[in-house]
C-alpha cells in the first residue's frame, strides 16, 4: 500500500487542535455576511492569501481577528460539525480539542453561547459519525493570571464538558509559571493539565509546565531536543509531545520540513504525535500533515504506524478503548 493511502487507512486520534483554528475562510466570509461584519478582505480568496506568517504572533493577530465573525450559538455549532467531517474524511475517531474562551468572552461571547453551539456538534458527531471528542479549556497567556482564574470560574455550569485545561497564546515572555495558581485551581477540580511549551520558548518552559504546572502532555515541544537532560526525563517517564509539523513550517519554527526533528525524536523513544493545530491558517488537516512529513522525511511505515499508535497512547481516553483501536490498528496494518 502506498503510505498515502496507509495513513488515510489508520484509524487515529488528534490531541492537539484549535476549534478556532479551523475556522475555513469560506465559513468566515458566510458568517461575515451573516452579521453584517466587514472584513479587511475583498473575497475568500484573498482571506487564504493573507495566511503568511513570520512567527507565531503574527498568526495569533490574524487568528483572533478572524475568530471575530463567531457570534451566536448556531456559528459554533457550525465550526465544530465543519472540523468533525473532515476528521471523518481523514479518519480521525477521537479528538482532545482546545476551546480558546477568552476569545469570545472578551468580546461579550458567553460560554452559555459557544459550549451549547459546540455540544450540539459533539453529540452528533458521536450519532452519525462515531467519532468521541473530549474538550480542553485553554488559557490565553498574554493576559494575567487572574483572568484565567475568572475564566475557570465561569465555566462553572461547563465543568462535565471539559477533560482538562491548557495554555496558548503568546509564548515568549508568558513562562508557565505565571499560571502556577490557577492550574493547581483546576487540578484541585479534578482536570486534567497540558500546556504548549517549547514551540518558540526555551526548554525552560517545558521544564516549568512539567514542574510547576504539573502536567500530563507537552503541546509542541520540539525546542526540548535543545537540552538533553530533559530529553532524558521525557523518554524515561513517556511524557507525550503534541508535534505539529506544518503549523512549525508556517510559523517558522523549523526552515523547511525536511530540518523537522519529529522523526529524531520518535526514534530516539519520545512519545510524539502528529496533529494539525490550526488547519485552516496552516493549509493541512492531520492527514495533510503526515503526507508533508513522509515527502520530506521519507517516513517509514514503521515509524508511521508507531506515530498513529503513540496517539492512542497519549490520549486521555480509557484504557480499554486505547486498547481497542490498538488492536485495530494492528490488525489494519498486518493486512494492507
Ligand atoms: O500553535 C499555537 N501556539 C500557541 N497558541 C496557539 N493558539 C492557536 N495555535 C497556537
Ligand atoms: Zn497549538
Amino acid at each position: 500500500m502506498a503510505s498515502n493511502d496507509l495513513i488515510r487507512y489508520l484509524p487515529k486520534a488528534e490531541l492537539h487542535l484549535h476549534i478556532e483554528g479551523t475556522l475555513e475562510p469560506e465559513l468566515m466570509w458566510q458568517l461575515a455576511n451573516k452579521h453584517d461584519i466587514v472584513l479587511p478582505y475583498e473575497s475568500v480568496e484573498a482571506i487564504r492569501a493573507a495566511y503568511q506568517f513570520e512567527d507565531l504572533q503574527s498568526f495569533l493577530d490574524l487568528y483572533y481577528q478572524g475568530a471575530d465573525v463567531l457570534r451566536d450559538e448556531d456559528d459554533f455549532y457550525q465550526l465544530m460539525w465543519a472540523y468533525l467531517l473532515k476528521c471523518k474524511e481523514d479518519n480521525v475517531v477521537h479528538t482532545e480539542m482546545m476551546v480558546d474562551p477568552q476569545t469570545h468572552t472578551h468580546r461579550g461571547v458567553g460560554f452559555e453561547v459557544f459550549m451549547p453551539g459546540f455540544k450540539r456538534a459533539i453529540k452528533q458527531a458521536k450519532k452519525e459519525l462515531g467519532i468521541s471528542c473530549y474538550l480542553i479549556l485553554s488559557f490565553l497567556r498574554h493576559l494575567p493570571e487572574e483572568d484565567a482564574l475568572q475564566t475557570l470560574e465561569e465555566a462553572k455550569e461547563y465543568y462535565d464538558d471539559f477533560i482538562a485545561v491548557g495554555l496558548d497564546s503568546s509564548e515568549l515572555g508568558n513562562p508557565p509559571s505565571k499560571f502556577e495558581n490557577v492550574f493547581a485551581r483546576a487540578k484541585s477540580l479534578g482536570f486534567k493539565c497540558v500546556a504548549h511549551a517549547g514551540e518558540e520558548g526555551p526548554p525552560e518552559y517545558v521544564w516549568q509546565a512539567l514542574n510547576l504546572l504539573q502536567v500530563e502532555r507537552i503541546d509542541h515541544g520540539v525546542r526540548s531536543a535543545e537540552d538533553p537532560v530533559l530529553m532524558r526525563k521525557l523518554v524515561e517517564n513517556q511524557i507525550p509531545l503534541t508535534v505539529c509539523p506544518q503549523s512549525n513550517l508556517k510559523l517558522n519554527v523549523v526552515d523547511e520540513m525536511s530540518q523537522h526533528n519529529i522523526l529524531k525524536l520518535l526514534d530516539d523513544g519520545l512519545l510524539v504525535t502528529v496533529n494539525a493545530d490550526d488547519p485552516s491558517y496552516f493549509g493541512a488537516y492531520i492527514n495533510g500533515n503526515f503526507e508533508s512529513l513522509d515527502r520530506a522525511l521519507d517516513m517509514s511505515d514503521k515509524q508511521l504506524v508507531k506515530l498513529v499508535k503513540n496517539s492512542f497512547f497519549a490520549s486521555f481516553l480509557p484504557e480499554d478503548e486505547k486498547e481497542y483501536w490498538l488492536a485495530l490498528i494492528d490488525k489494519a496494518f498486518a493486512s494492507k
